[in-house]
């Protein structure tokens, strides 16, 4: 008898979709269907590719887990993250194994991986796309201008915040709430001065920045990346993107690539901080890293042991987004006061999390504010209007 997927581990039970009307259930049943559709309005694909979509379609909402086909990429490391799940129905496993199981999935449908025409064209690049041709990244672009003629410290918060609010509208989340209402925000836990103090204090500091969605994401994200540089309080940046395509609008190095092409053609400050940012690469200062672990269905507490040394080395890593946070702090329904510093003490140095909360997985509140949260019968924990900073030293 396989062990139930939700069987607590470490003390609180791991997140399924099993509930009708949970998010994690409105995420399989309703948020994966929509984005096949999407995906498939968005390309020409060929009458194989349009079956192979037909059969995921079939297999997530009717059928039961399939493995990947032999020989596919990633076929026996998800053939060993899968054991105990193939042949159940996708709800009643981990949230986190199906929804990155069904990214994995997709990518195989559209033949992202397999020699041909269509292999490694990303099904999400009309989406992101569009994005950064919008109004909301030629905002956040122009707004660099007035940055220039703020208080150093005001520069800082700012920056930051960009950083951790450019996490809220990722696209996915998108394609079921509508439009996130502009500055609905609400930060329920701030521990920006650990970021300030951590890498004020020295003269050569790396910093590892965990990136999560391209576009208007992303270019914040590489924005306090060029703040950290530019004021000194770093000398090196890593920045962590994905290997592949995954959930929607996750960035990969082609997504660095065009965000980086989009801040340098903007006008004004913009400009000047994509040249820069293109230097600092040029010449070592910010490194990309694309591991495979970064697409794994997986607690960073599993993290193997080269990426964990390449955090070890970090004065702070920044750990973007709410996938992260769930995967930082595990997918699991801790009571909600639990300590941020318990949950991440196997993480082998000082952490940061900016994180818009999207699903049901938050620690690190105090009684009092979670209390405040749970009076307002709101959607607090997944709406994405509220946010967090959360750090352990
Ligand atoms: O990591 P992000 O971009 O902040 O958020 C991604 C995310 O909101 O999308 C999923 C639903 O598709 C959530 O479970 C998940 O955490």
């Amino acid at each position: 008898m396989p062990e139930a997927a939700n069987a607590p581990e470490h003390g609180a039970p791991v997140i399924t979709s099993e509930t009708p009307g949970s998010f994690a259930w409105s995420v399989l049943d309703k948020r994966h269907p929509a984005l096949i559709q999407q995906v498939r309005d968005a390309f020409p694909y060929t009458p194989e590719q349009h079956q192979a979509l037909d059969a995921l379609l079939e297999e997530i909402t009717d059928g039961v887990i399939e493995p990947l086909p032999v020989g596919a990429h990633g076929e026996r490391e998800w053939a060993e993250w899968g054991k105990g799940y193939f042949g159940r129905s996708w709800f009643e496993v981990p949230f986190l194994w199906a929804e990155s199981y069904f990214y994995r999935k997709l990518l195989q449908a559209v033949g992202y991986f397999e020699p041909g025409p269509w292999q490694g064209i990303d099904p999400f690049a009309p989406f992101k796309r569009a994005e950064l041709r919008g109004s909301a990244v030629a905002e956040e672009l122009a707004a660099l201008d007035d940055l220039a003629d703020l208080p150093p410290d005001d520069q800082d918060r700012a920056v930051l915040l960009g950083a951790l609010w450019g996490n809220r509208a990722d696209l996915g989340f998108r394609i079921s709430s509508g439009e996130v209402e502009e500055n609905a925000g609400n930060l329920v836990v701030d521990d920006s001065a650990q970021l300030w103090d951590r890498l004020g204090s020295s003269s050569l500091a790396t910093v590892c920045l965990v990136a999560d969605n391209s576009g208007s994401e992303l270019i914040p994200d590489l924005i306090l990346i060029d703040h950290l540089l530019q004021t000194g309080r770093a000398t090196h940046a890593v920045l962590h993107i994905k290997p592949y395509p995954y959930y929607v609008s996750d960035a990969t190095t082609a997504d660095v690539i065009d965000c980086l092409r989009r801040i340098a053609e903007a006008p004004g400050r913009a400009r000047q901080i994509g040249g820069r940012l293109r230097d600092a690469m040029g010449s070592g200062r910010l490194d990309v890293r694309a591991h495979s672990f970064s697409c794994a269905p997986l607690p960073y507490a599993k993290m193997p042991v080269d990426l964990r040394a390449d955090f070890e080395q970090a004065t702070l890593t920044i750990f973007k987004g709410d996938l992260n946070y769930r995967r930082l702090v595990g997918d699991q329904l801790w009571p909600a006061t639990t300590s941020f510093t318990d949950r991440t003490v196997y993480f082998p140095g000082p952490v940061i999390a900016l994180r818009t909360l999207k699903s049901d997985v938050i620690v690190g509140l105090d009684a009092q504010t979670l209390a405040a949260l749970e009076a307002t019968g709101e959607a607090w924990r997944t709406s994405g209007t509220h946010a967090v900073i959360q750090g352990r030293p």
